[in-house]
């Protein structure tokens, strides 16, 4: 498989060399070249599969060339032996139509868990045959960062930095980076939003003097083998539903468009998935993007739905390119124009394709909390504000009847007590499983939000490449 960036000018890669790289060095994402295509017979196949084989076998494709079948099957083992449920990803039934797609099962309690328990598998496996050293500059709105951390923490030769919007992310989410002591690991909290923490990640990687130095990698999704196993869990859902002899839809709470985009890959895999419902905060440049073609970014509102808080959204990117028909240079050209006034419209041809998969939904606050009340008083289930926004969206979605949703429940509902309590009165206990976390020491850096700030530090700390 050869990997081909979005803005059509960075050199074609496999899938070792974008694991790796990150972003392209062009600016754009590495997609693959082609979708691989199952048939009906071999979707059939896959039911029943343990998770880690059910990876196995979707990712293959993706890997070839770069990873054996074995070596692949291995990686999966590993990555997976880490979560708590034996399913990994289990399905939750709440009424007729409505299911959840527990995705918070791994060390962290959110969804982030399953891609990046693997893509620590993956930098390992290749940085074990180099003499190189990575170092990994993230950024997160609260779950990315944690994950991130918890899969690298300790790895010789990779050093991880990951900066956090200064007091816009839960205690718990805040503490399940700060408090991870690793040499390897480096916190920083910046004053501004996420969006100006990814510019800055974005702008190292074309940085020429950085990169070459330090060897930069990404654990954000603008990494394809994050995408890459967020795939296997719609294929899960929608085996255990009925798939291939039945079409599924799911609801997705959105931010970066990194979930939902790997959504949109299991239907070009092949997937029979009715709708993808895009589900945003009232930071919903995507669904207007979506339902008038409108994308145009304003000032990030903080909400109780803070992994959400995002207005460019990386991942909206990969989208444009395969849905306008794959043509790098021409969307280099309208990224450009969205870069110098942040905002622009989608062309005819990438409407049309996207309409032909998505639907939106924009929720407010209300929204959020009735979403949470109802899954609480309704079917027992105590749900995070994120998955509330995905539950509300799948609710009022107009779909055929006969079709099931799945909203993807990508974080623990432990994770932001506060708004569970306001929203049902109970407050989530933490699971065991993240121990002491209120009372271990936190460290972290806290810097302006300016590139030249970040790159200083990234130069102090991180360990230059061979
Ligand atoms: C809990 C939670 N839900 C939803 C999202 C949105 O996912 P994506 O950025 O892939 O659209 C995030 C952040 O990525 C998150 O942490
Ligand atoms: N919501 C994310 C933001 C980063 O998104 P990513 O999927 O590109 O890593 C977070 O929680 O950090």
């Amino acid at each position: 498989m050869h990997y081909v960036s979005t803005r059509g000018r960075a050199r074609h890669l496999g899938f070792e060399g974008v694991t790796l790289a990150g972003l392209a060095s062009d600016g754009g994402l590495y997609v693959p070249g082609h979708w691989p295509r199952f048939g009906e017979d071999e979707i059939a196949g896959m039911a029943g599969l343990p998770y880690a084989e059910l990876a196995a076998r979707v990712m293959r494709p993706f890997v070839e060339g770069s990873l054996t079948a074995d070596e692949l099957r291995d990686l999966c083992g590993r990555a997976y032996g880490r979560f708590s449920h034996d399913a990994v990803t289990p399905l939750v039934q709440l009424d007729q139509r409505q299911w959840l797609l527990e995705l918070f099962h791994g060390p962290t309690l959110a969804f982030k868990d399953v891609a990046l328990q693997l893509l620590g598998q993956l930098f390992e496996h290749f940085v074990a045959k180099s003499d190189d050293h990575l170092t990994i500059v993230g950024a997160t709105s609260g779950d990315t960062g944690s994950a991130a951390i918890d899969a690298v923490a300790g790895r010789e030769r990779i050093d991880i930095v990951m900066l956090h919007p200064k007091g816009r992310v839960s205690d718990v989410q805040r503490r399940q980076m700060t408090t991870v002591r690793a040499p390897n690991v480096h916190n920083v909290a910046i004053d501004g939003s996420f969006d100006d923490a990814q510019a800055i990640v974005k702008r190292m990687f074309v940085d020429r003097g950085m990169n070459s130095r330090f060897h930069i990698s990404a654990v954000n999704s603008i990494n394809w083998a994050r995408l890459m196993a967020q795939i296997v869990y719609y294929f899960a859902a929608a085996l255990q539903l009925g798939a291939p002899n039945r079409r599924v839809a799911f609801s997705v709470p959105t931010g970066n468009f990194g979930d939902v985009f790997a959504g949109y890959v299991a239907a070009q895999m092949g997937l029979p998935i009715e709708r993808l419902i895009v589900a945003t905060n009232v930071n919903d440049i995507l669904h207007r993007a979506l339902s008038s073609g409108d994308y145009s970014a304003s000032d990030v509102t903080p909400t109780a739905s803070p992994s959400m808080d995002i207005q460019v959204s990386s991942n909206f990117e990969r989208l444009l390119f395969d849905a306008g028909g794959r043509d790098g240079l021409a969307l280099a050209d309208q990224m450009h124009g969205f870069d110098a006034v942040r905002a622009m419209q989608l062309t005819e041809e990438q409407r049309r394709a996207a309409a032909a998969l998505f639907l939106s939904a924009r929720a407010d606050a209300d929204d959020m909390g009735r979403a949470m009340a109802w899954a609480h008083e309704c079917c027992g289930e105590v749900i995070d504000p994120h998955t509330a926004i995905g539950l509300h969206a799948a609710r009022q979605a107009d779909l055929d009847d006969g079709v099931p949703v799945v909203t993807l429940a990508t974080a623990h509902p432990a994770k932001f007590p506060d708004a569970v309590e306001r929203a049902t009165g109970l407050r989530p206990p933490l699971p065991a499983r993240v121990g002491d976390l209120f009372e271990r020491s936190e460290a972290f850096a806290e810097l302006p939000g300016t590139y030249e700030a970040v790159r200083d530090f990234v130069a102090e700390r991180a360990t230059p490449s061979s």
